[in-house]
């Protein structure tokens, strides 16, 4: 791997936000003179000073020899005196001290390497793209302070990281996050009551971070695109007469959070970029271009019928809109956060997503491509940050997280897609992915556990996106939250070994674990008991995971030895 790849891994920084910062500095590059002069100036002499280091002799001070307590020291003096710079002007002002401070120290020798890594992290925290400036220093800082900046910045990602959880869930919510080990899998994040809760009442309502219709419903045009509400016959407000999703509203605040959120980046031809700082206007080639990007990815959404690919899509939109709006805050309005979000503005839409779990999986060959497609017509270079691992592990973390957006019972003409079971998509529901009228991701709720007798159930019940998570249970302060991922209910002719078999067939489908819950303990060896069921037969088609297997009861200590290996990614600080 080299620097810069290492650069990008170790910062974990907005992958959309530097696309747009970088569009803002290459803004500024082309129309600022001063700016473009005193950028070339920093740019040489910090060249001259890299020159003279790499003749002089090995430098006795290299990274290693700065001990994690005075890095640690470092760091926390980069955080306790950070100045209070409201314009861009005192910005810039800032960021040309601390370079040309670093550049000074750099002159003055080994003991002073750390003190300059320093000056230059200092600047690094008010440059609009923290990433485009990384790769600045490594070609133009000596190597050993290079180093040490990229010591503070792991350092400084791993210090958020773990800060997280003492900001997320908000005061504001009733609930909390613990780590527990539920079903002998190691410390999982689990969702805890902060109060008593009794059977019927309201524990939390929250919006969806980005939430998608069926496909099919999506092209009947009978639910609002936004919010998923049933729209009343004739009253659907288009996207544009010319929009190829065929988007509808129930209102025009859906209308105007859709397009600014994500719709603009995804569907329709807007710019999406405030038109006083475009370069030029887009060519009608490249018009022609974006919307063909547009159908192709229409046509596949159809063809596949999964709502995880529209919800990376949308949650990369509501980054670049935030991304956006934050370097043009005079020209576009800072967009507002609806869903329970950390009390610290330092952990933004990319962090929140970043701490979620998820599935490890192979996407289709060429899925990410028709996204990227339209990134590259739309916000060229953006489309550089959706790498194929990238892709994977945010498709992941919809496939993993998202929950069935149900309304009363759901629906029962929700269309089979022609796909492996083991290929189908499954989102968290108590009624069965094939009710569901859409899913959801949501914030809080992504860290509910599944039991076959859960305490809470999400409702849809003001027939929006937006999840009431119910007591179904009387909970008591401090006790986990869970809900059912899947359908728990016998059903009339289902016997209790259908049923046993069934739940635990899809959880081990969808999210790969055995279920160690009361019932599941209680049903197991009364389903052992029963002869085994006839194996299915094998062929090229043949599941991965055969029906006994995922069947198979629980043993002494809950784990099933059957399930395959738990495949999920483990968390660890960028
Ligand atoms: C959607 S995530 C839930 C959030 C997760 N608890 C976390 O740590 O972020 C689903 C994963 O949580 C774990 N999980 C949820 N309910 C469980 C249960 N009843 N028993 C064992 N593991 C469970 C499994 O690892 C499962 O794959």
């Amino acid at each position: 791997m080299n620097r810069t790849t290492t650069i990008l891994t170790a910062a974990s920084v907005a992958v959309a936000g530097v696309v747009a910062y970088a569009f803002y500095f290459d803004h500024k590059r082309r129309n600022d003179f001063e700016f473009r002069k005193q950028l070339r100036k920093d740019k040489k002499k910090a060249e001259k000073s890299a020159a003279v280091q790499s003749k002089e002799p090995s430098p006795q001070a290299s990274s290693g020899e700065i001990t994690p307590a005075q890095l640690a020291e470092a760091l926390e003096s980069v955080k306790n005196s950070q100045p209070n710079l409201t314009t861009s002007a005192e910005k810039e002002g800032y960021f040309m001290g601390q370079v040309s401070e670093g550049e000074q120290l750099a002159t003055q020798g080994p003991a002073f390497y750390l003190a300059a890594a320093t000056a230059f992290y200092r600047a690094m925290q008010v440059y609009p793209s923290p990433m485009e400036l990384l790769a600045i220093y490594d070609k133009t800082v000596p190597k050993p302070i290079f180093e040490l900046v990229m010591a503070l910045v792991s350092l400084d990602a791993k210090d958020n990281f773990a800060a997280y959880f003492d900001h997320f869930p908000p005061k504001s919510v009733d609930v909390g996050i613990d780590d527990c080990d539920i079903g002998g899998q190691g410390a999982r994040k689990v969702l805890v009551a902060r109060k008593d809760f009794q059977p019927g009442d309201l524990i939390y309502k929250e919006h969806a971070i980005a939430a998608t219709l069926d496909t099919d419903l999506q092209a009947r045009g009978t639910h609002c695109t936004h919010c998923l509400r049933a729209i009343e016959k004739g009253m659907a407000i288009p996207a544009s007469a010319s929009d190829p999703f065929a988007a509808v509203y129930c209102s025009k605040p859906c209308q105007l959070k859709s397009k600014t959120q994500s719709h603009n980046l995804l569907f329709s031809l807007e710019p999406l970029l405030p038109i006083e700082v475009l370069p030029e206007p887009p060519s009608a080639a490249s018009l022609e271009e974006r919307r063909k990007a547009q159908t192709l990815l229409i046509e596949y959404l159809k063809k596949r019928g999964h709502g995880a690919i529209v919800l990376v899509a949308r949650f990369l939109g509501r980054q670049v809109q935030t991304e956006t709006a934050k370097q043009f805050p005079q020209l576009m309005t800072i967009p507002e956060i609806d869903y329970p979000s950390p009390d610290d503005p330092r952990f933004g839409l990319p962090e929140q997503v970043e701490h979620l779990r998820y599935l490890e999986l192979v996407p289709p060959e060429g899925e990410r491509k028709f996204l990227t497609d339209i990134l590259a017509t739309t916000l060229p270079g953006l489309e550089m940050f959706i790498t194929d691992e990238r892709y994977a592990s945010v498709l992941g973390k919809m496939r993993y997280n998202s929950f069935g957006v149900c309304f009363g019972g759901g629906r029962d003409d929700r269309p089979i897609f022609d796909e492996r079971p083991e290929d189908r998509e499954r989102t968290r529901t108590p009624y069965g992915t094939a009710r569901q009228i859409g899913s959801g991701i949501y914030n809080l709720s992504s860290y509910l556990s599944h039991s076959c007798v859960p305490n809470t159930r999400p409702s849809f019940s003001n027939g929006t996106a937006e999840l009431h998570l119910i007591a179904t249970k009387a909970i008591k302060k401090g006790d986990q939250l869970t809900v059912s991922y899947v359908d728990v209910t016998q059903h009339e002719g289902e016997d209790l070994a259908e049923c046993y078999r069934r739940r635990r067939r899809e959880i081990a489908r969808g999210w790969r674990f055995a279920c160690t819950c009361p019932r599941c303990k209680e049903d197991g060896p009364v389903v052992a008991a029963i002869p085994p069921v006839a194996p299915v037969s094998a062929g090229p088609n043949a599941p991965a995971l055969s029906e006994a297997a995922l069947a198979a009861p629980t043993t002494a200590n809950g784990v099933s030895p059957l399930v395959p290996e738990t495949k999920e990614a483990e968390i660890t600080a960028a």
